[in-house]
């Protein structure tokens, strides 16, 4: 695997982190997307980053789990701002079963969650994995 350039700014560092993603996305089952729901200011650069793994050929048909931590603070974003700031509105799929498989659409949803506090992503993680082939 190539090594990461050491001492970048941050778009070179940016643009090597999505080489090395493009380069480990070979034989990718399911990607899990952890955003903090507590750092809004952050969420711009969680939408970027989202973004070019959804625009990944190698991951069209790949299921996606947003999963939006932190919860347990008070001020976390609640599931529909998050669901706007990442501009995923139309494109969640469904939770529960959903069967997606003779369409085009890539299974895509988000659950809130607290990693700490051990809640939440139990519920994503059996969702995303009826789509696990
Ligand atoms: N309150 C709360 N804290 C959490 C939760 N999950 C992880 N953390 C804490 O978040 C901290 C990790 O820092 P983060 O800033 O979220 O992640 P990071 O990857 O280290 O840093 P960034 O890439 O800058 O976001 C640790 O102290 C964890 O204990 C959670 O569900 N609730």
């Amino acid at each position: 695997m190539p090594s990461l350039p050491t001492h970048q700014g941050p778009n070179q560092l940016f643009q090597a982190q999505q080489a090395k993603i493009a380069f480990n996305l070979a034989h990718v089952d399911a990607v899990v997307y952890l955003v903090d729901a507590a750092d809004k200011e952050r969420f711009a650069e969680s939408k970027k980053e989202l973004d070019a793994l959804l625009a990944d050929d190698s991951l069209a048909t790949v299921p996606f789990l947003i999963l939006g931590n932190k919860i347990d603070i008070p001020y976390a974003a609640s599931e529909e701002e998050l669901r706007y700031y990442l501009g995923l509105s139309n494109f969640t799929t469904g939770k529960g079963n959903v069967n997606l498989a003779d369409s085009n659409v890539r299974p895509l949803e988000i659950f809130m969650c607290s990693v700490v506090r051990k809640m939440g992503y139990g519920e994503g993680f059996k969702w995303m994995s009826q789509y696990i082939k």
